[in-house]
């Protein structure tokens, strides 16, 4: 049995101390505006359909201010108290965050390497009632995004380092070109850094049956004609199709990082990061990424 935190105007946001139970859905989400538990409401059903239309036309939708500010506070308070457990990693990538192949011609967007900087508090460190843990762990939630996807059914990620991490940008860092190894990405800014830490991306840029070589490179090459960028604002939700869009995350700007909590979410419930992204970006890669490498889902490049 879970319980409900009551949050009182005492207790609004500045907030100083956790959770000490687990965050039922009315404190997190702002359910006035949202009745995503109300499976019979009109209102559910018009957010469903502007969320479908938006990710049909360009891959991504935003459901502005549904995560309240209390609990955007706990979760940035999260970060603020896992601060020295975050893995910190510099590294260079192409844009399918594999190992250079020197068999393929220059020009290939496979050798196009630009350095990320950036660091995550892993799924498996999330404090026993955080916030993130309690949107993730969801059912009301994952039947939502499920509908807003079209996509039923859906399953929370089997990675357990990067099912469900925040995602930490300081002052310089840079997430550069990318796709995703899994389908879908929930985003929720938790901290919006002063300048700079723009989400941009290319809607559909490629299809599973299609790498389109071609627009990768013209992306890479600095054509700027497809990028659409996103303006999230704590409190916000982005779902995304990361698979398809290629997309990256400018160099955050001033002192106040970016925190950004990523819950991810597949079609297949088996699927875990390759070992060598796993280490890459979460530190190091567990014997289920290498029992579960033999098995991706499809033949991208990653
Ligand atoms: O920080 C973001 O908004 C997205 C980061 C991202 O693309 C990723 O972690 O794969
Ligand atoms: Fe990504």
């Amino acid at each position: 049995m879970t319980e409900a935190i009551n949050f009182t105007e005492q207790n609004a946001v500045p907030f100083d101390v956790a959770p000490s139970v687990i965050p039922a859905l009315a404190d997190f989400v702002d359910l006035d505006n949202y009745p995503i538990d109300d499976t019979a409401s009109s209102t559910r059903q018009a957010l469903i359909e502007q969320c479908r239309k938006e990710l049909d036309a360009v891959g991504c939708c935003r459901i502005p201010n549904i995560i309240r500010p209390e609990s955007i506070e706990r979760m940035r308070q999260e970060v603020e108290r896992q601060r020295a457990n975050i893995y910190w990693s510099e590294d260079s990538h192409n844009p399918y965050m594999t190992k250079e192949d020197v068999s393929l011609p220059k020009e290939h967007p496979a050798r196009s390497f630009q350095k990320r900087s950036s660091g995550f508090v892993n799924s498996d460190i999330l404090e026993e009632f955080s916030d993130l843990r309690a949107i993730y762990n969801n059912d009301v939630m994952l039947q939502f995004i499920s509908d807003c996807l079209g996509v039923a059914p859906l399953y929370r990620w089997a990675d357990p380092l990067g099912s469900n991490p925040y995602s930490v940008m300081d002052e310089g860092n840079y997430f550069p070109w990318h796709f995703d190894g899994n389908e879908f990405t929930v985003s929720i800014l938790v901290q919006e850094p002063e300048k700079g830490g723009e989400f941009q991306y290319c809607p559909d840029l490629r299809t599973s049956e299609n790498e389109n070589l071609e627009a990768v490179a013209d992306v890479l090459n600095g054509d700027h004609s497809k990028v659409h960028s996103l303006e999230l604002r704590p409190g916000d939700m982005q779902i995304f199709k990361g698979r398809f869009s290629m997309h990256r995350v400018t160099p955050v700007e001033g002192k106040r990082s970016r925190y950004i909590a990523l819950p991810t979410y597949m079609r297949d419930p088996n699927t875990v990061n390759r070992p060598e992204h796993a280490r890459q970006f979460y530190g190091r890669a567990l014997p289920i990424h290498y029992e579960r490498e033999a098995n991706r889902p499809d033949t991208l490049l990653d």
